[in-house]
């Protein structure tokens, strides 16, 4: 079975990054606060209280709608989702059910065929996020829970996307994208615990959807999906039945599992919320102002900068990789541009994720620096990596950052000049030391050329430019190995 055969739709929670709660003045920067701080009558939900509309997440929320070229609807509804489970005490959601605050739209990804795609959306609405437990104990054996209503009342917005992904990779994409559009609009913080939150449904054509609930990272989302595919075609080469139902993700052994049906079972019952008016804000969406955002990003780095469209793309998927580029750029730097495009994208990305560290961590102006030594010739490329590590180890250990020129001095990392006399006395050794590539390159192996060129650079400890080793050696072939 090919992956045309696979179907995709996601539920997407997003956490708008308001001041206050969703119904109350409760604030919503809870984080270094202990359980349960965060609260009032309302977000408890206590007999009595009547919620109050926060007129910035609507707004935020229309912000989203719009970037996301959604109908935003002129009225739309709360109602109360009604279920039992601790995770909120008033027993009931407020949410939008019937009218929700947007509809349609599209997320444009890179499909797996390199070519852009349109992801259509259903909609998307506003809601409140419950609260959070704690299961103390494991899953087998629960022993009791706790209870934090600190998140309980904060706004979310769910993008419900159509089943139109082809493959789990599209759906990180369309994720990764949803997060940058979120990031520039300046409404959403990827970095806040459970700030995304995702209900990843998955079928094969023709067989039932399986729905794998409330999965914390991007990456998550791939992998459950992954192993959705495989178990579900194993299902099916084995003639057996596809089950609809809800699974579970288990993080840290990357499969689903079931989810023991009473615990989910979705017999939520709907009604109007009382206590809020219809919201109205059909004179309110022209107002709504947009920044660039990343895919009019990506066109003007690669008109601007002369970025390709690959580098353009990684650079600006990120808000903060793409402030970073154009800070490494800004001023007397511009010149660095196709450089500075190749060493962020595809270096410091890589060493940076293989540290754990974030952007921020990096200063553009240092980096640039680094950039600049590269482009005088002063070092080679693979000693511009040594330094770039050095000064990404030293800020992770806490230490003292060096500058490049710095660890230059201090390694010893100028580049080998061909006319000091080393780097032919190091060529000469490596040639008297291999007879056998001598008498390869004899025998017209032109791979011998790269071996000794190789050997010569351990030699050298990737201190000798590239180009002009690569003619120093080749001249001493000629010469007949001598
Ligand atoms: N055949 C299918 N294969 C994979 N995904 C599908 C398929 N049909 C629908 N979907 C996806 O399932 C999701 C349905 O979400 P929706 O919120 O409308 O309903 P729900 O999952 O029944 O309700 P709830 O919000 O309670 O989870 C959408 O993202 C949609 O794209
Ligand atoms: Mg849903
Ligand atoms: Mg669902």
């Amino acid at each position: 079975m090919i992956d045309a055969d696979v179907i995709v739709g996601l539920e997407v929670h997003c956490q708008l990054d308001t001041k206050s709660k969703l119904f109350c003045g409760c604030s919503t920067d809870y984080r270094d606060d202990g359980p349960n701080t965060h609260v009032c009558p309302i977000c408890l939900g206590l007999p009595g209280t009547m919620p109050a509309l926060n007129k910035r997440a609507i707004e935020y929320a229309m912000k989203v709608a719009k970037a996301l070229n959604c109908t935003i609807v002129p009225e739309s509804e709360f109602s109360r989702k009604n279920y039992f489970y601790p995770d909120l005490d008033k027993a009931y959601q407020i949410t939008q059910y019937d009218k929700p605050l947007a509809q349609g739209g599209y997320v444009e990804i890179e499909g797996d065929d390199g070519k852009e795609r349109k992801i259509q959306l259903t909609r998307i609405h506003v809601e409140e996020d419950p609260g959070r437990l704690v299961h103390m104990g494991n899953a087998e054996r629960g022993r009791y829970s706790l209870v934090d209503y600190n998140r309980a009342g904060i706004p979310l917005i769910e993008i419900v996307s159509e089943p139109d992904m082809r493959s789990p990779k599209e759906a990180r994409k369309f994720l990764n994208k949803l997060r940058a559009t979120l990031e520039y609009l300046g409404v959403f913080d990827s970095e806040k615990e459970g700030s995304l939150r995702v209900d990843a449904n998955i079928s094969l054509r023709g067989n039932e959807r399986v729905e794998v609930k409330n999965i914390t990272s991007y990456k998550g989302v791939e992998k459950a999906l992954t192993f959705e595919v495989t178990r579900q075609k194993n299902l099916i080469r084995r003639g057996l039945p596809v089950e609809r139902e809800t699974r579970h993700y288990l993080e840290a052994r990357g499969i689903t599992q079931s989810a023991r049906s009473k615990e989910t079972e979705n017999d939520y019952r709907y009604f109007p919320e009382p206590d809020l008016r219809p919201l109205r804000v059909q004179s309110w969406v022209k107002d709504i102002a947009l920044p660039e955002l990343p895919d009019a990003r990506r066109e003007r780095f690669v008109t601007q900068y002369s970025c390709s469209l690959n580098h353009a793309r990684t650079l600006t998927g990120e808000l903060k990789m793409a402030n970073f580029f154009e800070g490494v750029v800004s001023g007397d730097r511009a010149g660095l541009c196709s450089l500075a495009a190749t060493w962020i994208a595809d270096t410091l990305a890589g060493e940076l994720n293989y540290r754990n560290m974030g952007i921020d961590c990096v200063d553009p102006h240092r980096f640039g620096s680094l950039l600049a030594i590269l482009r005088a010739g002063t070092i080679t490329d693979k000693s511009g990596v040594e330094v770039l590590r050095v000064m990404l180890d030293e800020q992770l250990k806490g230490e003292t950052v060096e500058t490049p020129e710095a660890i230059v001095a201090r390694l010893n990392l100028a580049k080998t000049a061909g006319d000091d006399g080393a780097l032919a006395a190091a060529v000469k050794e490596v040639i008297s030391e291999n007879p056998k590539a001598i008498e390869d390159y004899k025998a017209g192996k032109n791979g011998a050329i790269n071996f000794l060129v190789g050997q010569v650079m351990k030699k050298t400890r990737g201190r000798a430019d590239p180009g002009e080793l690569n003619r120093l050696v080749v001249a001493a072939l000629k010469d007949g190995g001598q």
